[in-house]
């Protein structure tokens, strides 16, 4: 069984549908990049899933269990999967440890000095055991990110969601923070990932999709879809961002 199965998922706003029949399973320990021109609902498909957007119509399975918009079961999504946005939202009074100790503590209800020992070895995963008590503002960009890399594994998901994750980096930082997510990839984490690196896409993922006006327009491993693209779209998507 897939762990993430998206079936007909259809989406609007106003009356714009930005989702128009969606597709798409993701099995446990598979890496899956979206790729697509601006506008074509990465996003939105990635916020669906995580809950912060409700769907029109259709049904989205995380690990066996219906998405369903209430509370209760929005709580329970989001402890089985993680999500990090281009944007860190870290809390710029709190130190990187305290942010990553926060959500265990007000989400899970961890007791502080559990919470405190997973923040430590969450900051050592990502390569910033040493930032524990750093302030936001005292670390780059790049180690932001890592932070809300680390606060997001700290809860231990079933799967992450990475939405251009990359995209509020300078160019020099960006290295960094996709070897992180390079070395979740190849520990078994569930990766389901919007991402303008097409190298990154190409040589982590397992498979990439391509969307297009609201679909799922190409499918399949990155070699198929990058080297063989099927339809003219792509072609021209992969000329301007090759
Ligand atoms: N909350 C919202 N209210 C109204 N329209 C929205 C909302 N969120 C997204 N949209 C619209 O839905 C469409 C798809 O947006 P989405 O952000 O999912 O695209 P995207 O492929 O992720 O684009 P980008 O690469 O620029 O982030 C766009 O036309 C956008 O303007």
């Amino acid at each position: 069984m897939s762990l993430i199965a998206i079936t007909e998922v259809r989406k609007r706003f106003g009356a714009v549908e930005v989702l128009k029949g969606i597709n798409l399973d993701v099995d446990r320990g598979e890496v899956v990049c979206i790729i697509g021109r601006s506008g074509s609902g990465k996003s939105t498909l990635l916020r669906c899933v995580n809950g912060l957007e409700t769907i029109d119509d259709g049904s989205i399975m995380v690990a066996g269990a219906q998405l369903v918009p209430d509370a209760i079961h929005l709580k329970a999504l989001r402890l089985k999967v993680g999500m990090i946005f281009q944007q860190f939202n870290l809390f710029p009074h709190l130190s990187a440890g305290a942010n990553v100790m926060l959500s265990q503590m007000v989400v899970k209800k961890t007791p502080k000095q559990e919470a405190e020992a997973m923040a430590r070895r969450m900051l050592e995963r990502v390569g910033l055991a040493e930032k524990f008590h750093a302030y936001p503002d005292q670390l780059s960009g790049g180690q932001q990110q890592r932070v809300a890399i680390a606060r997001a594994l700290a809860m231990q998901p079933l799967a992450l969601l990475c939405d251009e994750i990359t995209s509020a980096l300078d160019p020099e930082l960006v290295a960094e923070v996709l070897a992180v997510v390079r070395e979740l990839a190849a520990e078994g984490m569930t990766l389901l990932m919007v991402t303008h690196e097409m190298r990154f896409a190409r040589e982590v993922c397992d498979r990439v999709v391509f969307m297009h006006q609201g679909r799922v327009h190409e499918i399949g491993p990155p070699a198929e879809l990058f080297d063989h693209p099927r339809t003219p779209e792509l072609r021209q998507f992969l000329g301007a961002h090759g």
